[in-house]
Parts: C-alpha cells; structure tokens; sequence
C-alpha cells in the first residue's frame, strides 16, 4: 500500500494566464533544433563517451542536419576538453555547424571554456546558474539579489573573454537552471539581468534558454509558464527562446511541442531522449511528431536504423523495442483486429494517397524500415494478419474464406505452443496443410468435342497416383476441369460441387507458378478448400480438387502428408477409394 503523499509532496501551482494563447497554435515550421547528446548526454552515461565515440556521434548528427551541437563541457575533464580542441583543430566543424559549450556561472570554468574554444570560427556559450528556490536555499546558500548579482558578474565576464577572442562569433546562451521550478516573476528578473549586460540585437541575438531541468508539473503548466515568459521578456526581439525539457514524468515530448505552441523558437534534447534520469527531450520523437503533420523536421531519419546503431554504440545503452518510431516493435502489430485493418488500409492504399494507415502512424519506408516485420502471428493474431503475411512474403492471395479457414489451423497450432510465427512458419503449414508439396499432378489427357458436338463438352482421362495408389478418371463436361470432377466424383462415388474459383500467378518468368484455390461442397455436406500450385494452371486446378476432397477425407492422403499434418482436417482423413 502506497503511503498518503499528501503532506510529504506539494503540488505545482498553476499560471494565472487566462488569456494564453497557444493551446490554439498548430505548428507549421521546424523549430532550431539543439542536440545535447554529447553534453547532457552524455553527462548521464554509465560510462561517458571516449573521444572516439564522441566523435562518431557528432558526425553523425551533421550528418542527419543539426546545424547547432552542444559539444560538451570543456571545463570538467581533459576529455571534453581535448574532444572541443579535435573538432576545431582538426576542421571538422562544417561552415553551417555552430557547436555549444556549456559551463556553470563559475570563473574559473568560464575561463577554461573560453581557452577551448581558442580559433573556433563560431560558437555558443552557453552559461547555467540555478535559480529554483530549493536550489538557491540547499545548494548555493544565495537569496534572489546573490543570484543575480551571480548571474550578472558571471554574464560580464563572458562579455569581456569574448572581446578577447574577436575573430570567433559568440552567440551567448544563458539557462535559469531549474526554470520549472522557479518563480516565474524570479526568472524573468534573472534573466532581463543577463540580457541587459548581453545586450543582444535582432541582428546578433542571444539565446535564451528555459529548462525543466526536472519537469514539476503538467505539460500545460509549462506551456503557460514558457508563454508568460515569452510575453514578458525585455528584449524579446533579440532573443532566440529556447526550451530543454526533461522527461521525469514521462511528459517531456508533450512539454517540449506545447512549450513550441507557446513560443519557443528553439528545442534542447537528445535522440531517442537520452539524458539525465528518465532522459531529456526526445528530438527525435518531435521532429517526426510534426513530419506526420507533414511539417518537414529538416532533419534525415531516412536510416533510422542506422542512427539507432551508432546511438547504443556512443551510449552503451539499448533503445527499448517499444520506443516511438524507431523500437524494434513499433511497426508491428500482432493483434488480430489491428492486422485485419493494415491489411485493408494497404489494399486500398493507392499511390500518391495522403498517408491515412490504421494503427501506422508513419510509413516505415520514410525511415528506411520495411513493411515485413507490420504484421507478426502470435496468439492474439486473426486471418488478416496471417494472410498479409503469406500475401507479402509467398505472394499468396487467399480468398477470404480460405483465410478463415487457415487461420482456425493456424489458432490450433498457436494454442498449442503459445509462440509466435513467422511467415515461414506459416507459409509451411500451408504448404502442409494443403499437400502443396505432396499432391502428385495428375496426368491427363483432354479430347475436344467432334466438331458439330459442342454439347457433348470436353472429355478428359486422367491418372491419379494416391499415395502409390492408382486411380484411373474418365470423365466429360464443359471444361477440363469440370470433366475431371465428373470423372473423379464417378471414380469415388463422392459428391463434389464447385462453390467457388479463383487463381492467380505466383512469382515471374521461368519461375512463375499458377495457384488455384476451390472452395468445394462435398456430399452436400461439408464444405472446404482446396488448393493446387503448378506452373501449369489447369494442373494447379485439378491438384486443387484433389487437396479439396483429401482433406474432406473422401481420397487416399499420401502418407508422408498425413504424418506431418499439424491439425485440423488432414489429419482426421480416412482413405475412401
Ligand atoms: C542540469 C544540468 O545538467 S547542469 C550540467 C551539469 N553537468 C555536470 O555537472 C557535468 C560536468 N561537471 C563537472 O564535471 C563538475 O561539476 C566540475 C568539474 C565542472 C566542477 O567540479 P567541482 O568543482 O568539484 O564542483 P562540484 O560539481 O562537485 O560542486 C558544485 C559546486 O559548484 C557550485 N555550483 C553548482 N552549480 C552552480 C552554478 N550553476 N553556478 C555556480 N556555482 C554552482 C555548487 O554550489 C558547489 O559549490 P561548493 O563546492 O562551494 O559547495
Ligand atoms: C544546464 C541546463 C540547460 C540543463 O541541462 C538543465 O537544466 O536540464
Ligand atoms: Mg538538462
């Protein structure tokens, strides 16, 4: 029993901002993005990033198109520090990439910062003090004035080492550390302090940036308390906002998009929402949140898979298989009613059609994912999923009630064993369940009427071979295949109706076969399907009526078809000759 919270937690205060404006604003642009991943990052990992890795991850989010990467913090170890001097010294920052620096409101540190950056073409610095009540009590012993005062001296200095280093372009950044946390009214004087000693232009603006360095309270609240700020900011024209959510209660994507409703022009975050505790912003999860409202992210997922890869290679942390867009499962539904309605959704899918997938929200092609692992057959699947599966992997495209009739083999097997199965599973209990393998093609001959005698129909013979037993055919109607059903019913004295046809090809060229599913009615009693492959289609047909009546148990089953049948019909045939 969980413990009364009630007088050990206090609940975060609303904003009274009855006028606010953005849950009405639908976002129509990218925002800038900022990637933290090897700052806050990896500031979180078990095991920091070596400069190898550090490397490998900055290349590859230019690669995807940041155009500002906060690189790390210089002044806590020679790593970082030596990582900052690599990509200037060694060119590898591109004209169109601006790489960011942070450090706390502490001399020295600023110091050492600035000396990292020596010869850097541009750069952000990017300087913290906390500022939340619990932060200015516990940790820095300060009351509001001292944190100004903290802030103001320390936004000076930087002023005055960047004067020192005029061939670099600074763009200056100033976080209140803790802004979810802290008086609104407090946040503004700490920060209206700093740009008052920036003094920042529309033309070379500064960055503001608000953090939820510990996210307090509803997504709502934050977007309220980003847009109180974005309205009452001095020198609001000569700052970019920006927004750096973390995600402690799992609402960090929706705190980051509300607080970009709420004007922001600027987001923080990590791919795949790496970071400190549950993590920072997953830019990921934002940029492709707004390519689904076809809002172009200017940023290339295109390999998501191979962006995944590099991620758990530069943190030696796993991605969870349930992670939005990328998670090895998040294209896959395994649930019958979900795999029923892809399955349709993609049939009436025309090209050029606005994408309007159930359960799909994103084409897996846009992130150089496949289709093939949408559908997967457990437990929980029905008919749709496992003829989306035989139809994408095998070409297979069964007749709806055939579906039915598969998946009741299918339900039986999975009952049974309660494990997932692949197409290829499937695709051999087909093969099983309807002799594709083990039905000989039956030799026949066909005799067209005498010219003058078109009533008469065809006539056909054919030899069967069932299970090494004979069986010799004779017999006449309107086509091959209807002869073969007169002559086969006659051999048997079996009933056999043809309720249903339908065939199609499989495969091309020297490969291709034709399939042809019977739905028979046998004796007027039960009613089942058939089905025959061959490359010849009227052999795939007669092979078909052959299945159909061997799994009625009307005709001798081959043996070795009979030992492997997995359930259902097949098994319970007795051979009537
Ligand atoms: C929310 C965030 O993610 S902020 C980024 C946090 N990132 C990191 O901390 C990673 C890099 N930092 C470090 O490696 C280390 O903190 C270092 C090397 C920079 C500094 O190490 P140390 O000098 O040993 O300081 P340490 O971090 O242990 O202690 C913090 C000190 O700075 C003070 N401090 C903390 N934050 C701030 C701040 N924003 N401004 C000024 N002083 C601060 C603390 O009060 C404490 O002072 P005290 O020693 O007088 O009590
Ligand atoms: C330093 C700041 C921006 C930070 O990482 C945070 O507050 O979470
Ligand atoms: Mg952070």
């Amino acid at each position: 029993m969980l413990k009364q919270p009630a007088s050990k937690y206090a609940s975060f205060k609303p904003v009274h901002l009855s006028d606010r404006t953005w849950p009405d604003v639908v976002l129509t642009q990218a925002p800038i993005w900022l990637s933290t991943d090897l700052r806050d990052g990896n500031q979180a990992l078990i095991e920091p990033m070596d400069i190898e890795r550090k490397l490998r991850m900055f290349q590859m989010l230019v690669k995807i198109g940041f155009k500002e990467i906060e690189v790390g913090f210089p002044s806590a170890s020679q790593i970082e520090f030596d990582f900052v001097r690599q990509l200037i010294d060694g060119n590898l920052i591109p004209d169109d990439v601006t790489i960011q620096v942070l450090m706390q409101a502490r001399e020295p540190l600023i110091r050492r910062t600035f000396e990292s950056l020596q010869g850097a073409q541009r750069a952000i610095v990017h300087l913290y003090n906390a500022t939340a009540p619990v932060m200015r009590r516990v940790v820095l012993g300060m009351d509001e004035d001292g944190i100004v005062e903290l802030a103001v001296a320390n936004a000076r200095l930087f002023r005055e080492l960047a004067a020192q280093q005029p061939a670099t372009r600074w763009t200056f950044q100033y976080s209140p550390e803790m802004f979810s946390g802290t008086e609104l009214e407090f946040s503004r004087r700490v920060v209206d302090a700093v740009t008052e000693v920036w003094q920042p232009t529309p033309q070379h603006k500064c960055i503001v940036n608000l953090p939820s360095t510990v996210e307090h309270s509803t997504p709502n609240i934050f977007a309220d308390m980003m847009e109180w700020m974005h309205r009452h900011l001095a020198r609001r024209d000569s700052i970019v906002l920006s927004v750096h959510p973390h995600n402690d209660r799992g609402t960090g994507t929706a705190a980051g998009e509300f607080a970009l409703m709420a004007g922001a022009d600027r987001i923080e975050g990590c791919l795949f929402g790496n970071g400190e505790r549950t993590g920072n912003l997953d830019l990921v999860n934002v940029a492709l949140n707004l390519y689904t409202q076809g809002v172009s992210p200017g940023l290339d997922f295109s390999e998501i898979d191979e962006i995944r890869r590099t991620v758990e290679h530069c943190n030696q942390l796993p991605v969870h298989p349930r992670h939005p867009y990328v998670g090895d499962l998040v294209y896959t539904s395994f649930s019958g009613s979900h795999q029923d309605a892809i399955k349709k959704a993609f049939a009436a899918r025309r090209e050029g059609d606005v994408w309007d997938m159930p359960y799909l929200p994103i084409d897996p092609k846009d992130l150089g994912r496949s289709y093939e692992a949408v559908i997967r057959v457990n437990s929980q699947s029905g008919k749709g999923g496992i003829a989306y599966l035989l139809e994408s992997e095998f070409g297979l495209d069964l007749p709806r009630r055939l579906q039915v009739e598969f998946s009741h083999a299918v339900q039986a097997v999975m009952d049974a064993s309660g494990k997932e199965l692949t197409a290829h599973d499937l695709w051999q209990m087909f093969e099983r369940e309807y002799g594709v393998k083990t039905i000989a093609a039956p030799r026949y001959q066909v005799t067209e009427p005498a010219h003058g005698a078109a009533s008469q129909g065809v006539a056909l013979v054919a030899d069967l071979d069932l299970a090494g037993r004979p069986l010799k055919i004779q017999g006449r109607g309107t086509g091959p295949i209807d002869a073969f059903i007169q002559g086969l019913s006659r051999a048997t004295g079996q009933g056999v109706r043809v309720l249903d046809y339908r065939q199609h090809s499989v495969g091309a060229g020297a490969d291709a076969r034709a399939v042809a599913y019977m739905e028979l009615r046998i004796n007027e009693e039960r009613t089942l399907f058939g089905v025959g492959m061959d490359a010849n289609i009227v052999t795939a047909s007669l092979k078909a009526v052959v299945c159909g009546m061997q799994r009625a148990g009307v005709l001798a089953v081959p043996e070795d078809r009979e030992n492997a049948a997995p359930s259902g019909p097949a098994r319970a045939i007795s051979a009537a000759v």
